[in-house]
Order: structure tokens, then sequence, then C-alpha cells
């Protein structure tokens, strides 16, 4: 997969340069189960027009942007894991839009028309609550009636567990009560952060709330089950000793089993 970084201002120079492709659109933390229909839409559009499958994301969030407390925001992954995951999931081109002040303000029929248009997207998939353009002013609709006569716009069905919508927010404020067991039901599979023996959690990766968790430790490809202690928001111990490992450790959260 290729990753392909854009701004407002390099955007001119990409026009054009593309083949014909089906594009998926969202910022996609975490890629929960709403995120991978989506994509996996994408994907199999992709294989009936035979044209390559792409993703559009954006870096920052845009809530980290558009606050006043840009550095409150919780990320569920960073880029390189977004990037290893849609790699796997088969995906051609990842295009990363570089969210600023610029691509805020930038009206919705701009945005189509040099991002979407401008990089020959015939298809474009996203949910039924995605927005874009300046003050989020762009949603299913619009984007329709602003890729007419260039792409068609397939809008998935809203994926709910017991009657909620999954998004990322949802996975945030269940991390954040320390609520393990709903996450697998909305990712699909167990929650998952990587940490460093010597410096810690990476960052773009948030611990569940303070208290005791089941997890599983991956680390050359053994898999070790041991107890977490969560702290605070950075710091945890666990009921095994890796401090002489070298390289960073997957930790999996398998469930909660108590207060500190
Ligand atoms: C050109 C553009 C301008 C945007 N401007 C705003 C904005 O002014 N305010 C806002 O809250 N979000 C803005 N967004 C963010 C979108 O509302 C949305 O979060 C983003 O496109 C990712 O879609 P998703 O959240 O459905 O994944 C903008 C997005 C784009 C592409
Ligand atoms: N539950 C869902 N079912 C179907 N599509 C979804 C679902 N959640 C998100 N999408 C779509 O996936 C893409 C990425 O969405 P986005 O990153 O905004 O996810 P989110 O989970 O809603 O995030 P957040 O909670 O931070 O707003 C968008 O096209 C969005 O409409």
């Amino acid at each position: 997969m290729q990753t392909i970084h854009l701004t407002s201002q390099t955007m001119s120079q990409w026009q054009n340069q593309f083949q014909q492709q089906v594009l998926a659109i969202g910022f996609f933390d975490g890629l929960h189960k709403g995120h991978l229909s989506v994509i996996q839409e994408a994907k199999r559009l992709a294989g009936v027009y035979e044209v390559p499958v792409a993703v559009m994301s954006f870096f920052p969030h845009p809530k980290t942007i558009l606050t006043d407390l840009p550095n409150s925001f919780q990320y569920l992954m960073p880029l390189e894991d977004k990037q290893a995951l849609l790699a796997e999931l088969g995906i051609d081109t990842l295009f990363l839009v570089h969210f600023d002040r610029d691509i805020a303000s930038l009206p919705s029929a701009d945005f189509v028309q040099s991002f979407l248009i401008g990089l020959n997207a015939m298809h474009v998939v996203c949910g039924p609550d995605f927005h874009y353009g300046s003050r989020g002013s762009g949603c299913t609709h619009s984007l329709k009636k602003q890729g007419e006569g260039n792409f068609q716009v397939s809008v998935v069905e809203l994926m709910e567990y017991n009657g909620e919508k999954i998004s990322s927010t949802r996975i945030r404020q269940a991390l954040a009560k320390g609520n393990i067991s709903i996450l697998q039901k909305l990712l699909g599979k167990l929650y998952t952060v990587n940490w460093c023996p010597q410096n810690g959690l990476l960052p773009f990766y948030s611990l569940p709330a303070p208290g005791q968790y089941a997890v599983k430790l991956h680390y050359n490809n053994e898999i070790i089950s041991c107890n977490a202690r969560v702290l605070n928001e950075k710091e945890a111990k666990f009921t095994h000793d890796f401090n002489q490992w070298s390289q960073s450790i997957k930790i999996e959260w398998v469930r909660a089993i108590g207060t500190l």
C-alpha cells in the first residue's frame, strides 16, 4: 500500500495523477466494525469495476484543530497501526490529508472538486453520518450532488451494537469507564496498545480507566497472560516483569478484574 500525503497547499500538483479508483472516506480511528463495513464495501466495488481501492483519512484529528484543548484528544491508534491494518485489508492507496485550519475552512464543494474529483474517484463510500467541508456542512446528500457526473456515492448501513451506533467516541468512552467487555463487540477484536518496556505507553494509544485488568502480552511470537494495574492515563504496572525486554510489546486488554 502506498501512502500519499496531501495538504491544501500541495493538492494542485496531484490533480489527475491517478487512474479511476474507488475511495472510502473518513477518519477511521481504531478501525472498528462500522469502519470495516465502509472499507469492505469500497473493496467490493473496486473488485467489480476492476480498479484500485483507496482510503482517504485525515491527520491530526479535526477535533484537535478545532478545539481549545488540542492535547486532550484520546486517539485509539497511531497512524502506523492504521496503515498496517489498511494494507492487510488490501487497500492500494492511503490518501492522508493533513488537517489544518486551511483545510477546515475549505467549503465542501471545493473539497469535493480538488480532493475527490481531482484524484479521479469514480465511486466514494462512506457511512450515513459522514460530514466534510467547513463547519462540517457537507453530508452524504451534498456529496452525491457535488459528485454528479464524476463519481457515484454509496452510503453503507449504520452499524450498531445494542441499538446504539458503533463509533470511535463510544470506544473512547468505554475505555474511560474501564468497560473492556464491550470493546470486543465494537472493534471485532481485543483493544490493543503498544508499550515500550523502558518508556511505557507509546503515543496515540489510550489506556483504560484506573483499575485492574487481565491482559495478554505479545512479544517475539510469545503470548503471556498476566494482570495490569492501570494507575492513571499514562502509567500501568504489570504482574509480569518485562523490564529487560528490548522491543515494544503489544498489550491486549482482555477483561476488567476489579478496582485498584
Ligand atoms: C474540507 C473539510 C473541512 C472541514 N471543516 C470542519 C469544520 O469546520 N468543523 C468540523 O467540526 N469539522 C470539519 N471537518 C471535519 C469533518 O466534519 C469530519 O470529521 C472529517 O471529514 C472526517 O469524517 P468522519 O468524522 O466522518 O470520519 C472538515 C473536513 C473536511 C474534509
Ligand atoms: N457504525 C458505523 N456504521 C457505518 N459507518 C460508519 C459507522 N461509524 C463510522 N462510519 C463511517 O466510517 C467513516 C469514518 O467515520 P469516523 O472516523 O467519523 O468514525 P466514528 O466512529 O463516527 O468517529 P467519531 O466517534 O470519532 O466521530 C465515515 O464514513 C463514517 O460515516
